[in-house]
């Protein structure tokens, strides 16, 4: 059976996640500011190395996989929490995880990012650059700049961020050269205590007014679902990837899926990466076919 660390294991998805897991006979290192095995705030960088340290004596060098589901909502006034902890919370806990997670051989790790990284309308550039620097206090100063519109730029940006990063760190020697696949599962609402309470607040109105084609929420025990199946060997051919779980909403509002041109600029990155490939290990072994 394996062993596995699940961030945000008190409350709505990652309590799911970490049920399913243990269900299954597996151990779980629940992380969470409350009622967990390791308890910390992952808004803090304080409170990440007391995380980090925890889990590193917890596991005793080897994970099977990590699931990163703390994460807050569009909170009014709380941009740098939101960011701090959709972001860094993920970020500096993975890296600090990478050689437990490497030493497993086949490891799998989830980020919870969000379809809101398509459907939230005028994110600023500049703030998702900072996040992805780690200048959350940069990222911040440029968020409330958007006056109203702070705290769901806020959500939008960590979760475009972390998602960027996920994706661009995937691919590389270090994570999929070490057999391990980081993938993003980006659902739509789903009912938990955050979407509860975002229906419940000043933002309730805007929550329900959100176009959701298949005119239900989703439920933490289906996205859990999902999130297993990306813990398993099914995930061996993943890397990257964004799987989004959302009643229909982005397809709702980007039907766009002609082929896009590969944009001009791309060209380079695209040639290098297939001249390096070779010398980087990025191409497939057939050599026992
Ligand atoms: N529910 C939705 O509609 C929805 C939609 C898209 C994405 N998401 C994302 O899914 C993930 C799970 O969300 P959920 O709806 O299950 O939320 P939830 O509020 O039910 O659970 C989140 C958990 O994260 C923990 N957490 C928050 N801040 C923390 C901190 N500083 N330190 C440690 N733990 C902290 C909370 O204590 C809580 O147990 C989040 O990343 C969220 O952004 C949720």
């Amino acid at each position: 059976m394996g062993e596995y660390v699940v961030t945000g294991s008190a409350s709505g998805m990652g309590h799911a996640v970490a049920q399913r897991l243990r269900a299954d006979g597996h151990r779980v290192i629940g992380v969470d500011q409350r009622d967990a095995d390791v308890v910390a705030d992952l808004s803090t960088r304080l409170g990440r190395a007391t995380a980090v340290r925890q889990i590193l004596e917890a596991a005793d060098g080897r994970l099977d996989g990590a699931v990163f589901a703390a994460g807050v909502g569009a909170l009014r006034g709380k941009e740098r929490l939101t960011v701090e902890v959709n972001v860094l919370g993920v970020t500096e806990v993975l890296l600090a995880l990478q050689p437990e997670l490497a030493a497993a051989g086949n490891a799998k790790v989830v980020v919870f990012g969000s379809n809101s990284t398509t459907s939230t309308p005028l994110v600023p550039r500049g703030a998702v650059r900072r996040l992805l620097r780690g200048d959350t206090a940069g990222a911040t100063a440029i968020l409330r700049r958007r006056g109203p519109l702070s705290a769901p730029a806020a959500y939008a940006s960590s979760k475009i961020a972390v998602s960027r990063w996920v994706r661009e760190h995937a691919v590389t020697a270090d994570w999929a050269g070490s057999g391990i696949r980081v993938n993003i599962i980006a659902p739509g609402p789903v009912l938990t205590p955050l979407l509860r309470a975002q229906l419940a607040g000043e933002t309730g109105k805007q929550v329900r007014s959100y176009p959701v084609p298949v005119r239900e929420y989703g439920t933490p025990e289906q996205l859990a679902e999902w999130v297993l199946t990306m813990l398993s060997p099914a995930a061996d051919f993943m890397a990257g990837s964004v799987i989004t779980v959302d009643g229909g909403t982005e397809a709702l509002l980007r039907p766009t899926d002609w082929p896009a041109p590969l944009p001009l600029r791309r060209v380079p990155r695209m040639l290098t990466a297939m001249l390096r490939a070779p010398r980087t290990g990025q191409v497939a072994d057939y050599s026992d076919v």
